[in-house]
């Protein structure tokens, strides 16, 4: 089995793709991240567990964040942001959900490879991803991956990157032992 090599590729995939992610949009996301009252996350499939795991660490950073889906989430308002993570940019629950966040009156910001697609066209902005998807778009880059891994894995980084730089720009930047405290202890 060839495991090595594809490790590998895998590897050089995506410092192609977090090589052309634009320093201006992560930094936009990074002061939206900062001025929301509360922030909202969503996604569907994998793209909804990459949003998982960054509202948990947003919630380590100390940020008021929920999930779409979860029972305790409370209600969309003005003042608010929702991240939605589509790499198609196309998904109908997400679409319901940015169209509804937008009559609330809150921030959509939508994290994509389709900054022209149907939820792009009514979110507040954009952090777009060049990687690959399920759709095979002609535009999107060549991958050894089946469906959309490489937008999944790409968007688990940046967004990874994107707390990191956000949290160091904060004036109440946590220590570590803040963070790994703020750490569920039941498990
Ligand atoms: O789970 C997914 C699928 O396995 C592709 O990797 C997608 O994230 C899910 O289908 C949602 O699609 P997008 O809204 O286009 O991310």
């Amino acid at each position: 089995m060839r495991m090595k090599s594809i490790i590998e590729t895998v590897a050089s995939e995506m410092n192609t793709v977090l090589s052309q992610v634009r320093e201006e949009e992560a930094l936009l996301f990074s002061q939206k991240l900062q001025s929301a009252k509360r922030i909202f996350v969503t996604g569907e499939g994998r793209s909804g567990l990459m949003g998982k795991a960054f509202a948990m660490r947003m919630m380590h950073g100390g940020f008021n964040v929920y999930v779409i889906g979860e029972t305790i989430t409370p209600s969309i308002e003005a003042d608010d942001l929702l991240i939605a993570i589509s790499g198609s940019g196309s998904t109908g629950a997400i679409y319901q959900f940015a169209s509804k966040a937008k009559e609330a009156g809150a921030d959509v910001l939508l994290v994509t490879t389709n900054k022209e697609s149907k939820i792009g066209s009514i979110s507040d902005g954009t952090l777009v991803i060049p990687a690959a998807t399920k759709y095979r778009r002609p535009e999107e880059p060549e991958t050894i991956q089946p469906l959309g891994n490489q937008f999944d894995q790409a968007v688990h980084l940046v967004l990874d990157a994107i707390i990191i730089g956000t949290l160091e720009s904060s004036k109440d930047q946590p220590s570590f032992a803040e963070m790994t405290k703020r750490h569920a202890n039941l498990e």
